[in-house]
């Protein structure tokens, strides 16, 4: 299974939201970091088939995927960032309503709504109406729709936004599990979710995709660039001021910032080993998820 990107771009106006993007991808769990307006959205959209590249051409196993019409849809699964619901459905029967559009057949979809509901841990709420339910919920029943087809291809953008930890891992495991013979696309602004379960790494920035690696070797590339400083309160703002700071730990003995620099911010500077967090604090200056 190969899902490959040739030169894709998508501009909307005198904005290019996507600017030439090649790249591959095979089975495994790939994770999609960006800052926000940084193109992870249209480019799920157009792997998603749901929007055309301005210029490129994105192809599964050597076949354009916009000549595959029907075919590709039904290898498809996709949660789009905003999904919309039928607020007087049922779980159940918003499920059957996703499953008659994607052509399960009846008895089919029945055994595989009842599986994964099962698999999202909403047996118990199948008959609640959409309407009713928490983000958390609505967020699994998008998940749930969304691997209805046994889908080889699968698109999820920011899927674990209002999911509290719990679900988060559960999500987390699912996707794991079901990637070893598909390709998982998750973008996400929490690192954490992808910390252990990312095949590789997908860094997006300015419609560019501009790091594409396994997180072990992206962390090796800064691991120059991650420091522990200990400071005193007073210093703070001006170590604020002039690098990039992330955590600031308060211990019995005084305080300890993380900087992300390329050169040595103070002299009792440390190099410290490199977490993910770091690598989001190193590409984008905003701060990193929960
Ligand atoms: N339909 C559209 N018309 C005009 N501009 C658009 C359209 N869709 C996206 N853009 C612009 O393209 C850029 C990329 O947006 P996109 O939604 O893909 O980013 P993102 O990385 O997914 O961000 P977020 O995490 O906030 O969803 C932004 O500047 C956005 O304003």
């Amino acid at each position: 299974m190969k899902l490959k990107l040739e030169n894709v771009s998508k501009v909307f106006g005198d904005k290019k939201a996507v600017d030439n993007v090649t790249t591959e991808l095979t089975s495994g769990v790939y994770g999609f970091l960006g800052a926000n307006g940084s193109g992870k959205t249209t480019l799920m959209r157009m792997l998603a088939a749901v929007s055309m590249p301005t210029s490129g051409v994105i192809s599964l196993n050597g076949e354009d995927i916009s000549d595959m019409g029907a075919r590709y849809r039904d290898v498809l699964g996709y949660l789009p960032q905003h999904i919309g619901f039928y607020k007087s459905f049922s779980v159940e029967k918003f499920l059957q309503y996703i499953a008659s559009l994607k052509g399960l057949e009846k008895r089919e979809a029945k055994e595989r709504i009842a599986e994964l509901l099962e698999m999202v841990n909403l047996s118990e709420s199948k008959k609640v109406k959409m309407g009713k339910l928490s983000g958390g919920m609505k967020q699994r029943v998008g998940i749930a729709q969304a691997l209805l087809n046994d889908p080889k291809v699968l698109i999820v953008d920011e899927p674990t936004a209002g999911l509290d930890p719990k679900e988060r891992i559960r999500f987390r495991n699912l996707l794991a599990e079901i990637a070893s013979d598909r390709i998982v696309l998750l973008s996400t602004h929490i690192v954490s979710d992808i910390e252990y379960i990312a095949k590789e790494i997908l860094i997006m920035k300015d419609g560019r995709l501009i790091q594409k690696d396994t997180p072990q070797n992206l962390m090796k590339h800064i691991a120059s660039n991650v420091w522990s400083v200990d400071a005193s309160d007073a210093e703070i703002p001006s170590y604020q001021a002039s690098y990039k700071v992330g955590n600031i730990t308060r211990r019995a003995e005084g305080i300890d910032l993380r900087i992300i620099s390329e050169k040595k911010p103070a002299p009792q500077a440390v190099n410290v080993p490199v977490n993910l967090e770091d690598l989001y604090l190193y590409y984008f200056d905003e701060e990193v998820g929960a």
